[in-house]
């Protein structure tokens, strides 16, 4: 028998361990229950069926699945088998992006392990704190603001074509396999830092960068998927309360580390390029590039419009990881989708070859763009059927109501055409599905078919800042840069095809193609993850 005393501490120890396995377990379990919707069944008690659907090898597959099964809201569960609600019906999108304002957050987990990533960076702040700052940032992306840089993107684009020239000439028959995976992140990301923070990357031409750098062993060495006792950890800290998550939060996953070491980069590259214009006049009040913004609001002695050197600092990290790869992969995609389609391909290129008759050797402005219907058609298709983010996840910050277009049948076989939800209950809204509904899309909505951007019985619903998609999601937290990457991949997809054809390889390797939900949709082969990103595709320069 243990000493009174040993047993009162033991017995005082054992109430925060109770504690704490309450609010980051049990808690969540008893409260957050959606039994009387139907869902695909458990795989595993720990990891739940969130973890089936990271390691699909086609990203929309299993979500296909269990739609068709179960309708455009269903059940499935996370972590430590708490229940998820995901989500497609057009209604509940709308509401939960945006009616309810800031009511349905990014999920806690999420935010804590981006927050090593971008700091407090526009994407990883709610309520005041993010109205302040988008409203800062606004100016930046601006229709105007933006066809200034069209240039810069046609300048970037004319190097890339230019890089793929000198491989294409290097070889005899004037043709070669490209992966073009390996090349587009360069080119975007050149532009990204040249547009938005002036800073030279040199990707494209080989050049090694401290931020680049940073960037590329966020991926290099890691293993695909983080450990599962690294997602259960942080599931785990999600519904601590903050003063035990904080303490967790000192204690970052081998991923997160890597994250930590980009911010930091970004942070030491980005102080003293800051600092420097900070000082110069040139900031005149005018000028709406992404510096110049956020060193006016640093600048600001209204506490409800400034930014202070964190949140500016962080901003770096933000866009470099939100607007490049982004943009790199839909290319990526596109190209994919025009080589397994020549047909279609054939025609953009028509399309692109009337326009240089017309222009003679000018590049074409912003407008010349907008006017090209298939080109235009052939992007927001890539966009419907590629989204590169497929899904968001998001929690109830109060119990709520979820109404619903489209009502689904419960597991006793009722119509529910409304959702009550509790608070702190895991929403998924699911992207790549409402982008492939049916009732909205018809029937063919899995195809890649740009035509259905040209037929004016397209049936519409009112989601999503571009092309009735959510792709670049809905409401407050909409994507900031929707536009900024429009232009790109008109600037692109102009110049790319203007240039060269592209065809599935003779080897067959595109068969291989997987798309894998590594947090964007990356194009990988078939068991061969290692080889990291691939779209191999086979180039040849137009006569
Ligand atoms: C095809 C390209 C792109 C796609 C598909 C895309 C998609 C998205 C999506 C789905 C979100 C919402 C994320 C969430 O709520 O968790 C988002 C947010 C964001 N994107 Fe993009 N994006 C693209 C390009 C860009 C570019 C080029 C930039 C910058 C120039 C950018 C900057 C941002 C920022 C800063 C946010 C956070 C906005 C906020 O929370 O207020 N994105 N993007």
């Amino acid at each position: 028998m243990l000493p009174f005393l040993t047993q009162v501490v033991l017995a005082l120890s054992l109430i925060p361990t109770v504690y704490i396995l309450y609010c980051g377990l049990f808690y969540r379990y008893k409260r957050r229950s959606l039994k009387y919707l139907r869902g695909p069944p458990r795989t595993s008690f720990l990891l739940g069926t969130e973890y089936d659907l990271l390691l699909q090898t086609d990203a929309f597959h299993l979500e296909s699945k269990w739609f068709k099964e179960y309708g455009t809201v269903f059940r499935a569960n996370t972590y430590f088998s708490e229940d998820m609600l995901m989500i497609s019906d057009p209604r509940a999108l709308q509401y939960v992006l945006h009616t309810s304002g800031y009511r349905f957050p990014k999920a806690r987990d999420v935010k804590q392990a981006t927050r090593f990533l971008s700091g407090c960076g526009i994407a990883n702040v709610d309520g005041e704190v993010h109205n302040r700052q988008r409203k800062a940032l606004n100016p930046a992306f601006s229709v105007k603001q933006l066809r200034q840089f069209l240039e810069l993107f046609q300048r970037s684009t004319s190097s890339l074509v230019a890089k793929w020239k000198q491989e294409l000439h290097a070889s005899l028959e004037g043709s070669s396999i490209i992966n073009v995976s390996t090349w587009l992140p360069k080119a975007t990301l050149d532009v990204m830092g040249e547009s938005a923070f002036d800073y030279k990357f040199g990707a494209l031409d080989g050049e090694e960068t401290e931020l680049g750098t940073a960037f590329d062993n966020i991926f290099v060495g890691s293993r695909l998927y983080p450990p599962k006792v690294e997602l259960l950890y942080r599931s785990f800290r999600r519904d601590l309360p903050a003063l035990v998550s904080n303490i967790l939060l000192r204690f970052p996953t081998k991923q997160e580390r890597k994250f930590l070491a980009f911010l930091n980069a970004s942070k030491k590259v980005g102080k003293p390029m800051f600092e420097k214009r900070s000082k110069e006049k040139a900031i005149e009040q005018d000028s709406k590039d992404i510096l110049s913004i956020l060193i006016r609001a640093n600048q600001q002695e209204d506490i409800k419009k400034s930014m202070n050197e964190d949140e500016v600092l962080s901003q770096i990290a933000t866009f470099i990881t939100a607007g490049h790869e982004t943009t790199a992969s839909t290319t990526a995609w596109m190209l994919y989708s025009l080589a397994r389609n020549p047909k279609q391909q054939s025609r953009l290129y028509q399309e692109i070859r009337e326009m240089r008759e017309r222009l003679g050797p000018n590049a074409p402005t912003a407008q010349d763009l907008d006017s090209m219907p298939f080109l235009n058609a052939v992007i927001k298709e890539t966009l419907r059927r590629y989204p590169i983010i497929p899904n968001l996840i998001r929690e109830a910050q109060s119990d709520d109501i979820i109404p619903l277009q489209f009502p689904v049948t419960s597991v006793s076989g009722d119509a529910v055409s409304q959702i009550p939800v509790s608070k702190g209950q895991r929403v998924i809204i699911n992207i790549s599905m409402y982008n492939m509904l049916p009732q909205v899309w018809g029937d063919d909505a899995e195809e890649w078919n740009p035509d259905r951007f040209l037929e004016p019985s397209m049936k519409t619903t009112t989601l999503g800042v571009y092309a009735n998609l959510l792709t670049f999601s809905a409401g407050i937290r909409a994507c900031i840069g929707w536009r900024f990457a429009v232009i790109q991949l008109q600037a692109l997809t102009f110049g790319l095809l203007e240039n060269f054809e592209f065809s599935p390889p003779p080897s067959g390797e595109l068969d291989e193609i997987q798309a894998i939900p590594f947090g964007l949709i990356m194009p990988m082969k078939k068991n061969k993850w290692e080889e990291g990103k691939q779209m191999p595709l086979f180039i040849q320069t137009r006569k």
